[in-house]
C-alpha cells in the first residue's frame, strides 16, 4: 500500500489517512496543525480512560482554535488487544509509528507478576531508548489530600527509565543460569550468594545518569525552578546508587556551573542565601527522602531519581495530592515523546467506566504543551478544576469529599467539556 507519509513502513496495520508528521522551526520549536498522534488503548481500564482523554482534548482544542488546528487520532496497538489480533504483545509497526511520528499516547499495560511476559512499558521504554520517565505531580485546588498544605507540592520527577534492576535482568532461583552466575561470584569475584537465590543485575551507567541528569537541568533553567534534588540510595549500594549521586553532580558542576549552587556551597559560602538566579543542587536518600515529601514539600522542586526510586517515589507523590487518577507522566528523549498515566491497568475496574482519566488527560495535557498548543493545555487544566471544584468527581475523590457527585469516568469527561 502507499501512503503520503514518506519512509513510514508499515506491515499489518493501515497508514492514517490524514494529518502530518510534527515538524521542528530552525529553533527546534515544534511547529504543527494537523499531527497524526498514534494512541494505545492499553489495557484493563486503558479504553474507558482513553476515550475519555479524547473527548476532553478533541473539545478544548476546537473550542480554543476552531477548525485551524486538529488532532488526528490513529489506533496502533500493544498489550492484550495487539495480542489477541496480531498474536504479538507489541507488533514492529507500532515501534515504527512512534519513531516516525514522534508523538504518542498510550493507555496502561499489563504486566503479570512473577513470571509470564517481561514489562511491555519497560521494551517501550528501552528499545525507543526514552531514557527519561518525567512525571509532574501538583495539587489542583478542590482536590481531597491527606497533606494539611498540598498546594505546597509542586515537583517534576526525572526518572532514568531504562536501567536499574528495574530493566529485568534477571534469572529465576534455581535455573541453570542463576546457578551459573552464583558460581561465577563464588569462584571469580570471592562473593557468595546462597545457593537457592534469584537473581537480579542493577546496571546504573555514566552515559544513562548523564543525559537524564542534563535533561533534568534543561528544564529547571527553561522553568525557573529554585531546586534539582538527586534521590538516591548511595550509602548502600555505592557504585550504582552512589556513582548516580557522583555522576549528577558532575554533569550540574562541569556542563552548568554558571546556573548552579551546591547545597553544601551555599552553606559554607553564602550563609545559605541563594545567589539571584542560581538552581540549588541537592542530594537526599530515597528513605529520607519519603518523610520530606510529606513533611517539606516546598523544599523540592525537580527530582532526579535512578529507575526504581522513581517508580516508587512517583505513586506515593500522587498519594500526597489525591492519587493515582491525576498523575500523568511522559516517556521522553531528545527527539521522541511517548505520554501515557503513572498509574496501571487497575484491574478489578476494567469496563465498568468508572475510573478517573484526570491522568491520562493530564498526561494529554503535558502531550498541548509539548507540541506548543498552551491554550488548549491551560483551558483543560482549568476545566478539570473547576468540575472538580464544584464536587462532580469520579469514585476515587468522591469517597474523600463529603457532599460531592459520583460521577463516571465518561461522565466526569462529559462535565469537563461542559465547563469549557
Ligand atoms: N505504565 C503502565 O502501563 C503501568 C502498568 N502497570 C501494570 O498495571 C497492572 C496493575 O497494577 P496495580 O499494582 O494494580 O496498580 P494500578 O496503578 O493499576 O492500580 C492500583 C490502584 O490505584 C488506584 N488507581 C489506579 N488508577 C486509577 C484511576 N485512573 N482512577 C482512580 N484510581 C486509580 C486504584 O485504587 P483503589 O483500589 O483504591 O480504588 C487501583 O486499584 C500491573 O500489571 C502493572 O504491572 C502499573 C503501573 C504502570
Ligand atoms: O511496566 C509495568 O508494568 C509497571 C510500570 C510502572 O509501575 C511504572 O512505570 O510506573
Ligand atoms: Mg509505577
Amino acid at each position: 500500500m502507499t501512503s503520503k507519509f514518506q519512509g513510514l513502513k508499515l506491515q499489518k496495520i493501515n497508514y492514517p489517512t490524514e494529518g502530518e508528521v510534527i515538524k521542528r522551526d530552525e529553533k527546534g520549536k515544534i511547529n504543527v496543525n494537523f499531527p497524526v498522534i498514534p494512541y494505545i488503548e492499553g489495557d484493563g481500564i486503558g479504553p474507558d480512560i482513553t476515550k475519555a482523554m479524547q473527548l476532553v482534548v478533541d473539545t478544548a482544542i476546537k473550542k480554543c482554535y476552531g477548525d485551524s488546528k486538529k488532532i488526528h487520532w490513529w489506533e496502533v496497538y500493544a498489550g492484550e488487544k495487539s495480542y489477541n489480533l496480531f498474536g504479538e504483545w507489541i507488533p514492529e509497526d507500532t515501534m515504527e509509528a512512534i519513531r516516525y511520528f514522534k508523538i504518542a499516547i498510550k493507555g496502561p499495560l499489563t504486566t503479570p507478576v512473577g513470571g509470564g511476559i517481561r514489562s511491555l512499558n519497560v521494551t517501550f521504554r528501552q528499545k525507543l531508548d526514552l531514557y527519561a520517565c518525567v512525571r509532574p505531580v501538583r495539587h489542583f485546588s478542590g482536590v481531597p489530600s491527606p497533606l494539611k498544605e498540598p498546594n505546597k507540592v509542586d515537583m517534576v520527577v526525572f526518572r532514568e527509565n531504562t536501567e536499574d534492576v528495574y530493566a529485568g535482568i534477571e534469572w529465576e532461583a534455581e535455573s541453570k543460569e542463576a546457578l551459573k552466575v552464583i558460581d561465577f561470584l563464588e569462584k571469580e569475584m570471592g562473593k557468595s550468594v546462597r545457593p537457592d537465590s534469584g537473581i537480579g543485575i542493577k546496571p546504573i551507567s555514566i552515559t544513562g545518569t548523564k543525559r537524564l541528569m542534563r535533561m533534568a537541568l534543561k528544564y529547571a533553567i527553561d522553568n525557573g525552578k529554585k531546586s534539582v534534588t538527586i534521590v538516591h540510595k548511595g550509602n548502600i549500594m555505592k557504585f550504582t546508587e552512589g556513582a548516580f549521586r557522583k555522576w549528577c553532580y558532575e554533569t550540574a558542576l562541569e556542563e552548568f556551573r554558571d546556573f548552579v549552587i551546591t547545597e553544601e556551597e551555599l552553606f559554607n559560602e553564602h550563609r545559605g542565601e541563594v545567589p539571584a538566579g542560581k538552581i540549588v543542587i541537592k542530594d537526599r536518600i530515597a528513605d529520607a527522602m519519603f518523610q520530606q515529601i510529606l513533611l517539606r514539600p516546598e523544599e523540592y522542586h525537580v527530582l532526579v531519581t535512578p529507575n526504581l526510586n522513581g517508580d516508587y517515589l512517583s505513586d506515593a507523590l500522587a498519594a500526597a495530592v489525591g492519587g493515582l487518577g491525576l498523575a500523568p507522566g511522559a516517556n521522553m528523549n531528545d527527539e521522541i515523546a511517548f505520554f501515557e498515566a503513572t498509574h496501571g491497568t487497575a484491574p478489578k475496574y476494567a469496563g465498568l467506566d468508572k475510573v478517573n482519566p484526570g491522568s491520562m488527560i493530564l498526561s494529554a495535557v503535558m502531550m498541548l504543551q509539548h507540541l506548543g498548543w498552551n491554550e488548549a493545555a491551560e483551558l483543560t487544566v482549568k476545566a478539570m478544576e473547576e468540575t472538580i471544584k464544584s464536587g462532580i468527581v469520579t469514585y476515587d475523590l468522591a469517597r474523600q469529599m463529603e457532599g460531592s457527585k459520583e460521577v463516571s469516568c465518561s461522565g466526569f469527561a462529559k462535565a469537563i467539556c461542559e465547563k469549557m
